[in-house]
């Protein structure tokens, strides 16, 4: 079957890439992404400044997911702006640059690099770090993400993304849409980043098994694929202009076709590729053909958002 699918209009040759944050701090996993068999692939969150992040350890796989509170490590959005200008365009995989700016400001600072680099990559602006800690998340304050947006979405100018967290009520997904609603180039959400503030326990030792923030990180896997589908669905419910990239709880074509059904464009993977590593890609694409193939579809739009209800 007929995997690819395009974002903003960039093809890509089937619907499968990396969450930013997995495996995509350094040029040489991006490299292991870009010969996996990926759609396209994206680079962890940058800052302005390079971060060692949290204090190990920092993600767990736990059962049914995983937990994590890595505080943002990267290495500073100049090494992501180099990788960008070193990449090769006419690869058949698009090149997504995520950013994660500390401030308004660093924000600003990081996209007019960008921008003036007039690279052919698409920006996914990450509105939903749980793990700084003594800084909000910018995804649970709707006015400052509208603020952020009416800054942001002129200086982009291109089209772009977001990444936003989990919702868990419907006032919440129509307020969210309502803001969106307001910005042209605002092309996609990408739903959701991990569910904020978990808690594992160790019953045996009785302590928390991550050490930040009291054991306190975000939780993503398989335990959370149903609110992803729910916030997947909710935005492209609301949002007929725009794309949801769906993301949570993906391990394999299985979920993946959910997510398409739900209404996703495109699907990323974050703890699965976490502990299974860039060979995964070859797997969700057979899944998901054989799915695709077993039900009589054979293309992406021959489903995508197509969910019935009773
Ligand atoms: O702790 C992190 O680095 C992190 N962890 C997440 O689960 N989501 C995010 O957006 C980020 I920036």
């Amino acid at each position: 079957a007929d995997l690819s699918t395009n974002i903003a209009g960039v093809p890509l040759p089937n619907v499968f890439f990396n969450a930013s944050g997995v495996w995509c701090q350094h040029e040489h996993e991006l490299q292991a992404l870009l010969e996996s068999q990926s759609g396209s692939l994206i680079t962890k969150s940058a800052t302005f400044e390079p971060r060692e992040g949290n204090p190990s350890p920092r993600y767990l796989p736990i059962p049914n997911g995983s937990i994590n509170s890595m505080g943002l490590p990267n290495e500073g959005y100049e090494y992501y702006l180099n990788y960008a200008r070193k990449f090769d365009y006419s690869h058949t995989k698009p090149l997504f640059i995520s950013l994660s700016g500390l401030s308004l400001a660093d924000n600003v600072k990081m996209v007019e690099a960008f921008v003036a680099a007039d690279l052919p990559c698409m920006l996914e602006i990450n509105f939903s770090c749980p793990n700084v800690p003594g800084k909000p998340q910018l995804g649970y304050d709707i006015e400052a993400m509208d603020n952020a947006l009416a800054t942001l979405a002129p200086l982009v100018k291109k089209p772009f993304g977001i990444k936003l967290p989990p919702y868990f009520d419907i006032a919440h997904f129509d307020q969210v849409a309502g803001v969106c609603q307001k910005y042209d180039n605002l092309a996609f959400l990408t739903c959701v980043n991990s569910v904020g503030n978990g808690l594992a326990i160790d019953f045996e030792t009785e302590t928390a098994l991550i050490k930040p923030k009291d054991g306190f990180g975000g939780l993503g896997g398989a335990m959370i694929l149903n609110t992803a589908l729910a916030n997947v669905n909710a935005f492209h419910r609301r949002l007929p202009g725009k794309q949801v990239i769906g993301v949570g709880g993906v391990t394999s074509g299985k979920e993946a076709f959910l997510h398409i059904l739900a209404g996703a464009s495109a699907v990323q993977i974050g703890t699965q590729l976490k502990e299974e590593g860039p060979a995964l890609f070859e797997r969700l694409n057979k899944e998901l053909s054989d799915i695709m193939m077993a039900k009589g579809y054979n293309s992406i739009e021959d489903f995508r958002g197509k969910v019935k209800t009773l």
